[in-house]
């Protein structure tokens, strides 16, 4: 599988913020999408997961015989940087409830019990209103929903910045195990998040995406190219 995207642009009345997009993103990678504050990543995602209109361009699924398809809502999941969740419901409530009503795409499931166990949150805390959640349990509810859909496509805006270093290091290793038969993209502003988690570093500079080639360079000398390459948008 391939999301192919092509010539996507996005513009805020003059402020042309996407100019052409134009990606392939491949199959069982994580890409770390890297760029500027206002850059563009979150607008990117949005458009991608169809909250805001782009203006022009498209994109699509490639299956592995080459056949293009239109990205239906559930190829996608989305975690927020700034957790959504519905307040007034429990923990125990809010999974339930996800899991009944997906209960036709869901493959394996495991016991409501299970799925906190796998992000964390304690057995006390299960109960509770969602409202009564910190910031960071709240991101591992939608990390959590994400986990249990198992889009095709997911797209992670800086989720793991909320978290404490022990669960931000669980959340690593369960994106890396779950990074088989998707197409994962994560935006941060931690380099060396990126450079430990993802596969593919993609640049958002510019209005466009690119990828920095990592051939031959140390871990310092690919930082630096990194650094560099973002830099430039300050000559703009
Ligand atoms: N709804 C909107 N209306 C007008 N301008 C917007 C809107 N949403 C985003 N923008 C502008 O588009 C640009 C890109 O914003 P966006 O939030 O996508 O950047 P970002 O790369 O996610 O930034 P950061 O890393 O700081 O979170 C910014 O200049 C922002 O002001």
């Amino acid at each position: 599988m391939e999301f192919v995207i092509e010539h996507l642009s996005k513009s805020f009345e003059k402020k042309e913020v996407l100019k052409d997009i134009s990606f392939t993103f491949e199959e069982g990678k994580i890409y770390g999408l890297l760029g500027r504050n206002g850059a563009g990543k979150t607008t990117l995602f949005n458009c991608l997961n169809r909250d805001l209109k782009m203006d022009n361009g498209s994109f699509c699924i490639v299956d592995d015989s080459g056949g293009r398809r239109e990205v239906a809502a559930e190829d996608i999941g989305y975690v927020l940087s700034t957790p959504t969740v519905p307040e007034f419901l429990t923990g125990r409530e809010f999974l339930k409830f996800f899991i009944d009503i997906n209960e036709k795409t869901i493959a394996a499931q495991k016991g409501i019990d299970e799925y906190f166990d796998y992000v964390s949150i304690e057995p006390e805390d299960r109960d509770k209103l969602l409202k009564d959640y910190s910031h960071g349990m709240k991101n591992k509810m939608q990390m959590l929903i994400n986990i249990i859909a198992q889009p095709n496509i997911l797209l992670l805006d800086e989720p793991l910045t909320s978290l404490d270093v022990v669960v931000a290091e669980e959340m690593k290793q369960l994106l890396r195990s779950l990074k088989q038969k998707r197409i994962t993209i994560f935006s941060t502003h931690i380099m060396d998040l990126a450079l430990d988690l993802c596969d593919e570093i993609v640049l958002l500079n510019h209005g466009v995406l690119e990828v920095v080639e990592k051939t031959d360079l140390d871990r310092k000398e690919f930082k630096d190219k990194i650094l560099e390459s973002l830099r430039e948008e300050d000559h703009e």
